[in-house]
């Protein structure tokens, strides 16, 4: 990107490979960050956000630190500098690090809870700033104008949403919609009387969120900045934002689960959400198997490919890559240094001396499992009476959207299991059961953890979990044992240190509680020492840089490919090039260049099959009007049949070409045959008997038998299997029927293709050529030529065909396997001697070009009589070699669609 420093490509000496450059770049940082600590100007402390402690808002005292990268007074000169050196981050999340809160008639900043503030509270190595909801409804200027001051003084920029598109967005989209379906508890029954529980309602208000999100981005956003956004409440975002301004670093990275692709379908705006997300640079998750699940929506749900980097999208790459968050350890074990906080473990200490204490601290939401936990607890206490009076359980339950019912519910059904076993298992001295509705200060948390003997992760699905990273962090002395859910994110990295369970069966996890509390001193210390060195090493701030890197990088790669993608066709130029010639040559090709797109073939469901080799509608009159053209010749060149191509272009005045060039004719004419010598199919009984087999397999594919090749189509099947099914299939063929024969398989994107050796587009064009000219009596030379189609990469060698008939100043796109004019070095090519074959189904009437019996006057001779006679005089500005939505491509020009192309042709058509 222009402009933007940290673009690895503008160092000296550029690594060649992402890995390279990302182990450069690291390198780099660690230097610059040992140097300033070397320095003493800067500590971590001092330069990040503090959560210890809350601030009024009016009385605005400072006693919060500012978020990292904010510019105080009193910074040195080294401080400036160093600030200076380091990327500015725009972190967007719903919730900013503090919320608003209101006390009686003045309002308070507090800390936000929840381990996505956590996670980013760690985040010190950039210069930040942090842009989200405010959390309440400021109607007023003035209002809106003090928060956004006192915000400010942390490097907080608020996001105001009215109050009502607030509660749907949050409440509705977000919090009832997405957050139970991402992570496997289904969607909430649409009530169409309620507009809280009405999709269509919550649906808009989270777009207008996301808008309202992308404004305030927008006005702060900085050429070279990178944008990372955050979760599912901004799945619209990174759409608005490249809408906005398509050179934004976009990263965004979602802090929940991303369910099985069976789960996201049943979501109404499933392809919406899907599309917008991949309009980011880079797409980040905690585990390998939530990308994996997204790639796999994408490939399933919007048939797009999924490639080991990614989600591709006609030559567009977005990244898909998976960084598991951490914590700041060091914020926790420096806490325990603290003599408040020592205080606290001692008062604790006292408090339970004699019991064992078991702790589970969560926000009350029903993924956190905690209704299970309880009564995991309670079946250990009635299967092991020698524990009762021996063991608590405090649960910390951080009260959570409290505004949705689920959640509502959810408060009573817990308090009243708490109940119901404090009741049963309770004495007039204690109680099992400490069950605390309660948000903890820092400390506190800190000195509970330090205190706990066995912690209790029973999520039913958990994006991370960082409450089992921050016990393991505060266990240095105490080496306490975590009971973890195996459907937690934290289960990759903390699982082998662990006791893994399934939440969802009880007994296991009350048997769980007592092989924890049984535990051998030698193995607590083992499964601690192994879990203890991840969270260490595994830190909230290595996950910020790895993911800004890997932005970084994603944006150089992108650049580096889109400089192998041919630039647009200049429409324009080549339709006044085209008013301006005398004798100008169309070479057309059929299927995705003149056919419906395939979105549109996509949504007709069953009808697909009638549909797929129709002409665009719309095409009709504009290519009409060019083949009506005397000083214009069409030829429409396709891989398609006879038949094809007579049913869509019988009726107009032009030359088609068939499988490939194999077979010409004028629609005036009969068909002839251009390489005869290419039509051998003995091989097809054998080919066609896999192809069976992989069909009947495969659902909705099918594969056709033309008169000179046989093709495997895919396209409308489930992506990722049909590409699986693709690779087998040519395991098949390569160690089975076509081993000894001289055939060539052709790739394309979703088809499989066996044809003779040879068979191309540019073998073919030379022949096809000499019979265009001789047939009309060309006498002036072709000085225009629009080459252009949905070419495989096999048959662009028609692309190379031309570029050698251009003045020799000019330079060819590929010097490499070209045919020469006139006759190609490739095997059964036109300069291969003709010869009459047998092959052909009967039915056609066709003559051999070349075939003295059916017609004397063709044959080679016309060959060298177009060669020797310059019929084609073509410059370079003159020449239009074109793909058609295949980027990776050697053609001079890409036209995206066939919306495109129609653009052209009825450009070209006003000129007739
Ligand atoms: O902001 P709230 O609606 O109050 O919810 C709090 C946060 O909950 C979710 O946290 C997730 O992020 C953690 C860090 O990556 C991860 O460990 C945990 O498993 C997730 O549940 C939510 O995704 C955040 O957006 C909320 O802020
Ligand atoms: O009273 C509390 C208890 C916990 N937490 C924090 O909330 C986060 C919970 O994060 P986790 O990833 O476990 O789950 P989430 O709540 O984000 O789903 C942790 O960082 C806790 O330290 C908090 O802020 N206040």
């Amino acid at each position: 990107m222009p402009g933007n420093k940290y673009s690895s490509s503008n160092l000296p000496g550029t690594p060649r490979t992402r890995l390279e450059r990302l182990l450069r770049e690291r390198e780099l940082k660690r230097f610059s960050r040992d140097f300033n600590e070397g320095e003493g100007e800067l500590s971590s402390a001092q330069d990040s956000f503090s959560p210890e402690s809350s601030t009024s808002w009016l009385n605005n005292e400072e006693s919060l630190q500012p978020l990292s990268g904010a510019r105080t007074s009193h910074d040195g000169g080294a401080r400036q500098d160093f600030q200076a050196s380091k990327q500015r981050l725009l972190v967007v999340a719903n919730r900013l690090p503090v919320s608003a809160v209101k006390h009686g008639d003045s309002w308070q900043l507090e800390m936000s809870a929840g381990g996505l503030v956590s996670a980013l509270l760690g985040v010190t190595e950039f210069d930040t700033r942090w842009i989200g909801w405010a959390g309440i409804n400021v109607p007023d200027e003035s209002g809106q104008k003090t928060l956004t001051e006192a915000l400010a003084a942390k490097n907080c920029i608020p996001v105001f949403i009215e109050e009502e598109i607030a509660h749907q967005y949050y409440n509705g989209y977000c919090n009832n919609t997405l957050w139970p379906l991402f992570h496997y508890l289904g969607l909430p029954q649409e009530d169409h009387l309620a507009t809280t529980r009405n999709f269509k309602s919550q649906f808009e208000a989270y777009t207008k969120a996301n808008q309202c999100f992308a404004d305030v981005v927008s006005k702060h956003y900085e050429e070279g900045d990178a944008v990372w956004c955050h979760d599912y409440h901004l799945m619209f975002l990174p759409k608005y934002l490249k809408e906005r301004n398509s050179d934004m670093k976009v990263g965004w990275f979602l802090h929940t689960p991303f369910p099985s692709s069976e789960i996201h379908r049943m979501l109404p705006s499933r392809s919406e959400l899907l599309k917008s997300v991949l309009s980011a640079d880079l797409v980040g998750f905690h585990t390998y198997d939530y990308a994996r699940h997204f790639v796999s929506a994408c490939t399933r749900i919007l048939g797009l490919e999924g490639t080991p980097e990614g989600v591709e999208d006609q030559g567009k790459l977005t990244r898909v890559a998976v960084f598991p968050v951490g914590i700041d350890p060091d914020r926790f074990i420096q806490a325990l240094e603290l003599p408040q906080v020592k205080d606290i473990v001692k008062e604790l200490k006292q408090r339970f001396a004699g019991y064992k204490v078991l702790l589970g601290v969560d926000r009350l939401d029903m993924i956190k499992g905690i209704p299970q936990k309880i009564l995991a607890f309670e079946k250990f206490l009635e299967e092991n009476p020698d524990w009762r009076h021996k063991v608590v359980l405090l649960q910390i339950a951080v009260p959570t959207r409290t505004h949705v019912l689920k959640y509502k519910q959810l408060t009573s059904q817990v308090h009243e299991i708490v109940g119901r076993i404090n009741g049963r298992f309770g004495s007039f001295s204690s109680v099992p059961i400490h069950h605390l509705d309660c948000t903890l200060d820092f400390h506190t948390l800190c000195a509970i953890y330090a205190i706990t003997d066995v912690a209790l992760v029973t999520s039913l699905r958990d994006g991370m979990n960082l409450v089992s990273y921050e016990f393991v962090a505060c266990q240095a002395a105490n080496k306490g044992v975590l009971i973890l859910s195996e459907f937690a994110g934290a289960a990759q990295s903390l699982g082998a240190g662990a006791i893994l369970v399934n939440p969802w069966n009880v007994a296991e996890v009350a048997s769980s509680i007592g092989y924890a509390l049984n535990m051998s001193a030698d193995e607590r210390e083992k499964r601690h020492h192994h879990n203890f060195l991840h969270v260490t090493t595994h830190t909230s701030q290595g996950w910020a840089e790895t993911f800004v890197s890997e932005l970084n990088e994603t944006i150089v790669e992108a650049q580096l490919r889109s400089r192998q993608i041919p630039p647009p066709l200049p429409i324009e130029a080549a339709v006044d090039r085209y008013a301006c010639s005398n004798n100008r040559l169309l070479i057309l090709g059929f299927d995705a260049t003149l056919t419906e797109p395939l979105d549109a073939l996509w949504r007709k469901g069953n009808q697909i099959k009638e549909l797929k080799h129709k002409i665009r509608s719309d095409l009709r009159e504009p290519l009409r009007k060019l083949c009506d053209d005397p000083k214009t010749t069409v030829l429409v060149l396709s891989g398609s049949n006879r038949n094809a191509l007579d049913n869509n272009f019988g009726d107009f005045n032009l030359w088609l070409a068939a499988e490939n060039g194999i077979f010409l004719r004028a629609t005036m004419g009969e068909w002839m045959m251009t390489m005869p010598e290419n039509t051998s199919m003995d091989w097809v009984d054998s080919v066609e008997h896999v192809f069976e087999y992989f069909t009947q397999r495969t659902p909705r594919s099918h594969f056709e038998l033309r008169e000179t090749s046989l093709i495997w189509d895919y396209r409308y099947s489930d992506a990722e299997f049909g590409r699986l099914q693709a690779r087998d299939l040519l395991m098949h063929l390569w160690t089975g029927p076509i081993s000894n024969l001289s055939l060539d398989v052709v790739q394309g994107s979703q088809s499989i293709e066996v044809r003779s050796v040879g068979v191309t587009k540019g073998a073919a064009i030379d022949r096809i050529l000499g019979e265009i000219v001789h047939n009309k009596g060309m006498k002036e030379p072709i000085d225009y030529v629009l080459c252009m189609g949905h070419f495989l990469a096999k048959d662009e060698d028609i692309y190379s065909y031309f570029e050698l008939m251009l003045p020799s100043e000019t330079p060819t796109s590929s010097s490499s396997q070209v045919p020469t004019p006139f006759g190609t070095p490739t095997a059964g090519s036109s300069a291969a001697p003709l010869k009459k074959q047998h092959s052909l189904s009967p039915g056609k009437k066709s003559s051999f070009i070349g075939d003295s019996m059916l017609d004397p006057m063709m044959g080679a001779d016309r060959m060298s009589l177009l060669e020797g006679s310059s019929l084609i005089n073509l410059q370079a500005e003159n020449y239009f070699s074109c793909s058609v939505a295949r980027k990776r491509s050697k053609s001079r020009y890409l036209l995206r669609s066939s919306d495109e192309v129609l653009e052209l042709l009825r450009g070209m058509a006003n000129h007739c």
